[in-house]
């Protein structure tokens, strides 16, 4: 027995040291760091007590307010935090050969893992060159019809909605209403999932967002920890989603054989790119095949970047007008006074007629940046600019976003909903990479365009007919779902909504 107890007091007290060596690694080569005392790093609060991660990085970087970069340990793996805008700037763009990567599984990728956001070097290049034409502006311009498809669908559903006089969770409507979307500009298809809240293409959407025990605790050790996933080969995904994705994939695809003309949406850009590399059968050498693996790998992407985000952004924005009312009636007279100047019509052109808007979508993203935080992976070694220690290739870096749109040297009172921040002159004001919703440089969102376009046609012909105010069954503030990357309501975002005459 007590060999038994040395044994465990010995592991013990080994694992410690080892521990203590590892949690040295940025003290070491000279960089400011935090010094946690458990495996689970700087990441304790959020596997112990819930904390969701940029939470967890922003008390850290307030924690170091004169440093440029911060190490920490995502569990045991040291993490650089950057703190200034400069180094942000260089990283993302300047020297950004030497950061091209993000933190990702590379060898055992699973069917669904062989898009944009998780690919590497040649790769990804390929990939991005190849995709980028799907956001071209003539593509987005014929896409706004299908929005505006969905957006009166959205209208019909809330003049219903609104008669009962009931509160309800506009983050709910908002996210159906952003999955018919990309479900039309994306597959071709209407799922129509506002009228039908309980269908298969909805209960995934909620599957992917809604991520509970075991799952959830894999999505963030894949974030942090990819190679011990990659080891065991354990995939991190909901098991239903392949097989949805397949048949998703097979019934758009089928669709379009029987069709003479071709269609304009994101699917059939992908289909083509497929099709010609199949007639000239040239492998694209070090770049990579748009095989059947790669089509399903990006319909997955964009049906899980595509939804969410926006619909984060419409619901957080509603919530913000509904607690500043004199906001609100701004942004209506704004819109209003163009829809009436464009016979009611919305075009690429008339949706960037509305600075006001812009200036309220801006102030959203701030607050509250569907992208909390983003990283890279140093890829070639690199000496950081004004100091003696050089970058190994393989070191992480967390470029927080939430951190930088909260602090109070950029945006004072950071917590205030005030879209005036964002006037040319307050932007000018700033220095640059304080605001990076959509990332910046080679590797920034690919559809930020589109999102905007998006967001701003919806939160057009909403508020030009309803009127959104707080109800009893608002949460002020919101609580947040634990253990997550993003800011998630925990329960939705309740407002009363009320239908408008034309002159009210
Ligand atoms: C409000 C809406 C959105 C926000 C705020 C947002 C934000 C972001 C951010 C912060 C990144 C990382 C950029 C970086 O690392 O520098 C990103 C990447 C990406 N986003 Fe978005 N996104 C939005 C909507 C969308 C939509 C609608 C799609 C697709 C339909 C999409 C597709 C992507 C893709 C493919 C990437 C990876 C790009 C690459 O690595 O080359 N996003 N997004």
């Amino acid at each position: 027995m007590w060999l038994f107890g040395a044994l465990i007091a010995f592991a013990s007290i080994l694992a410690l040291v080892l521990l203590r060596k590892r949690f040295n690694y940025w003290r070491k080569n000279g960089v400011p760091s935090t010094s946690p005392w458990t495996i689970l790093g700087d990441l304790w609060p959020t596997f112990v007590k819930g904390r969701i991660v940029p939470f967890v990085y922003n008390d850290i970087y307030k924690a170091f307010p004169n440093e440029k970069l911060v190490g920490i340990y995502d569990l045991i793996n040291p993490n650089l935090i950057v703190r200034d805008p400069e180094l942000v700037g260089t990283i993302m763009i300047k020297d950004f050969r030497h950061f091209q990567d993000r933190v990702t599984i590379k060898k055992r990728r699973n069917r669904l893992e062989y898009h944009l956001v998780v690919l590497c070097g040649e790769q990804w290049k390929s990939m991005r060159t190849k995709i980028v034409p799907t956001f071209s502006a003539n593509k987005l311009k014929s896409m706004i019809p299908m929005m505006e498809y969905c957006a009166q669908i959205l209208d019909s559903h809330l003049r219903e909605k609104t008669l009962t006089g009931e509160s309800f969770d506009v983050k709910e409507v908002s996210s159906r209403f952003t999955l018919d979307v990309i479900g039309c500009c994306m597959f071709g298809l209407h799922f129509n999932s506002l009228n039908d809240p309980n269908s298969e293409y909805r209960n995934i959407g909620k599957m992917m967002i809604n991520v509970r025990g075991i799952q959830g605790i894999l999505q963030l050790l894949r974030l942090v920890f990819p190679k011990l996933l990659e080891y065991f080969n354990i995939s991190e995904l909901p098991a239903p989603l392949l097989p949805f994705f397949t048949k998703l994939l097979k019934q758009s695809e089928e669709l379009r054989k029987h069709e003479s003309t071709k269609r304009n949406d994101m699917m059939q850009l992908l289909l083509d790119i497929r099709d010609q590399e199949e007639l000239d059968n040239a492998p694209d050498e070090g770049g990579i095949s748009f095989n059947d693996n790669v089509i399903l790998s990006n319909v997955f992407l964009f049906y899980l970047a595509g939804f969410e985000t926006t619909a984060g952004t419409i619901s957080f924005c509603l919530y913000e007008l509904a607690l500043n009312p004199d906001v609100q009636s701004k942004l209506r007279q704004e819109v209003r006074a163009v829809l009436q100047a464009n016979s009611a019509e919305l075009t690429y052109k008339t949706l960037k007629q509305l600075p006001y808007l812009e200036m309220v979508i801006s102030e959203t993203l701030r607050k509250y940046p569907p992208g909390t935080f983003t990283n890279r992976i140093c890829t070639e070694a690199y000496k950081l600019p004004g100091s003696s220690f050089t970058l190994e290739p393989g070191t992480r870096l967390t470029l927080p976003i939430y951190s930088i749109h909260h602090d109070e040297k950029f945006y004072p009172n950071p917590k205030k909903f005030d879209p005036e921040r964002f006037t040319p002159e307050n932007i000018e004001s700033r220095p640059p990479f304080t605001y990076l919703p959509f990332g910046d440089g080679p590797r920034m969102c690919i559809a930020s365009r589109f999102a905007q376009i998006e967001m701003k046609l919806i939160l057009t012909r909403l508020l030009s007919k309803y009127e959104f105010t707080t109800s009893p069954k608002t949460e002020i503030p919101i609580q947040w779902q634990s253990r997550r990357f993003q800011m998630i309501p925990k329960n939705g975002i309740h407002l009363q909504v009320k239908r408008l005459e034309e002159n009210e």
